[in-house]
C-alpha cells in the first residue's frame, strides 16, 4: 500500500509506472539506438545496488505500482539479479508488477532466477530472425544467443513479449513472418516506430516506417481486431484472428499516446527524466546522497510532477536534429 501522496502531474495524469535504467552499457550496438563508437558513463557515476533499491522503495511509497528495469542492457549489470530479488520482495506489498526489457543475449543464464524472483512477464527486443540482418542492425553476431534466451524464458514460465522496431528497407518485408513466428511460439509482439533520440550514424528518416503503413499491409493479409487488453505501457493492441496472437502498436509519430502517459524514467546515474522526449530532469542522486534523503527525494519527486511536459514533439525529417541529444540507452526507452 502506498502511504505518501500519489504522483500526479500538472495535466492530472497519475504516474504509476517507473522505468528504471540500471546501466547505460550494452553488448549490442543497434544502429537506430547508438553509434558503433558509443561513449559509456564512467562506472563511478552509476548508482549502487543499495541506492537503486532505496530509490525504488521511495517510488513505491509514492504509488508506483509497476517497475520496468531497463538500460542499456540490464542483464549486463553484474548485480542485476540481486536487485531483482530485492525488489521482488515488494511484490504484493505496493508493487504490482516487476519486469524488464532486455535484448535477450544473456537471458538463457538468468531466466530461472528472474522467474524465481517474481517476474512474470518480460519484453525481449528482436528486430529480425535473419542472421546477416541481425549483424547489420545490432553490429554484433548474437542472434543465436537471443533465440536461446527467448526459449529459456518460455521454459522458465515467463510470459514473453517481443519488441520489434519497424525499419523501412531493413526488416519491413520480414514483419509478417516475425508476427507469425512470435504468435506460433505463444508470444505477444509489439511493433515500434523509430524515435529521434541521440545521434546515430546515418539519417533515421531513411529507415523510418510509419506503423500506419505496416498496419495496412498486415490488414491486407489478416484480420486485426482492436483489443481491450492493456499492458500499462504505450501499446494499442489487436487480436490477429488468423494467428491467434496479440499484436501491439507503439506509434509515437503517427498516433500520439501522451494524453494517457502514466510513466517517468530514471537513468542509472539517478537522473529522473520527466518525459522520454523532453529535457526536463531532476537529480535524484543528489537528493539520495544528501543529509536528508527522504525529505529531499520527496521534494524532487514533487518537482518532477510540476515539470513533466504534456507531450513530446518528435519529428523525423531529413537533416533534423534528434529531439534530444541523449541516446535511448541512457533512459532505457
Ligand atoms: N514515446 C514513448 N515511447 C515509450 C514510452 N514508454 C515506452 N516507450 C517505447 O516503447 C517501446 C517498448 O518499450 P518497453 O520497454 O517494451 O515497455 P512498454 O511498452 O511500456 O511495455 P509493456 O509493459 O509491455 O506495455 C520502446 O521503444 C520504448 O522506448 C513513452 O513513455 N513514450
Ligand atoms: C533502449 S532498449 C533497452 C533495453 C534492452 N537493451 C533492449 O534492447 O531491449 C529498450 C527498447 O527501446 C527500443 N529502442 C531503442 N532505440 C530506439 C529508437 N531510437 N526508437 C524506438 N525504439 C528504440 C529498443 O528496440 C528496445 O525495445
Ligand atoms: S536497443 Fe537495447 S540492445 Fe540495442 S543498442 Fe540499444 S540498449 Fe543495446
Ligand atoms: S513521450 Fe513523454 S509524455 Fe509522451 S508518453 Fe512518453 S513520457 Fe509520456
Amino acid at each position: 500500500m502506498s502511504c505518501s501522496a500519489p504522483l500526479v502531474d500538472a495535466f492530472n495524469r497519475r504516474i504509476t509506472y517507473l522505468r528504471l535504467s540500471v546501466t547505460d552499457r550494452c553488448d549490442l550496438r543497434c544502429s537506430y539506438c547508438m553509434p558503433e563508437q558509443m561513449q559509456f558513463l564512467p562506472r563511478k557515476e552509476v548508482l549502487s545496488l543499495e541506492e537503486l533499491h532505496k530509490l525504488a522503495l521511495a517510488f513505491i511509497d509514492r504509488g508506483i505500482s509497476k517497475i520496468r528495469l531497463t538500460g542499456g542492457e540490464p542483464l549486463v549489470r553484474r548485480d542485476m539479479i540481486q536487485l531483482v530479488q530485492a525488489l521482488g520482495r515488494k511484490l504484493g506489498d505496493g508493487l504490482e508488477e516487476l519486469t524488464l526489457t532486455t535484448n535477450g543475449t544473456q537471458l538463457a543464464q538468468h531466466a530461472d532466477d528472474l522467474a524465481a524472483a517474481g517476474i512474470r512477464r518480460i519484453n525481449v527486443s528482436l528486430d529480425t530472425m535473419d542472421n546477416s540482418l541481425f549483424q547489420t542492425l545490432s553490429r554484433r553476431d548474437r542472434l543465436g544467443q537471443v533465440l536461446q534466451g527467448i526459449a529459456a524464458a518460455k521454459e522458465a514460465g515467463l510470459k514473453v513479449k517481443l519488441n520489434t522496431v519497424a525499419l523501412k528497407n531493413l526488416n519491413e518485408a520480414e514483419i509478417p513472418f516475425l508476427v507469425e513466428w512470435a504468435h506460433a511460439q505463444g508470444h505477444d509482439m509489439t511493433l515500434i516506430e523509430v524515435m529521434p533520440l541521440g545521434e546515430v550514424e546515418g539519417e533515421r528518416v531513411d529507415h523510418y516506417l510509419p506503423l500506419t503503413v505496416v498496419q495496412d499491409a498486415l490488414e491486407a493479409r489478416w484480420t486485426l481486431v482492436p483489443s481491450e487488453y492493456r499492458s500499462g505501457g504505450p501499446a494499442r493492441y489487436f487480436d490477429v484472428v488468423e494467428t491467434g496472437g496479440r499484436l501491439g502498436l507503439i506509434t509515437p509519430l503517427t498516433n500520439n499516446f501522451c494524453a494517457g502517459c502514466n510513466r517517468i524514467r530514471v537513468t542509472a546515474t539517478g537522473q529522473l527524466y520527466a518525459c522520454l522526449g523532453g529535457a526536463e530532469q531532476v537529480d535524484l542522486r543528489a537528493a539520495l546522497r544528501s543529509d536528508s534523503p527522504d525529505a529531499n527525494l520527496a521534494a524532487a519527486l514533487d518537482e518532477a510532477m510540476r515539470i513533466k511536459p504534456e507531450r513530446h514533439h518528435f519529428r523525423i525529417e531529413r537533416g533534423q536534429e534528434p529531439a534530444q541529444p541523449r541516446h535511448m540507452s541512457l533512459t532505457g526507452g
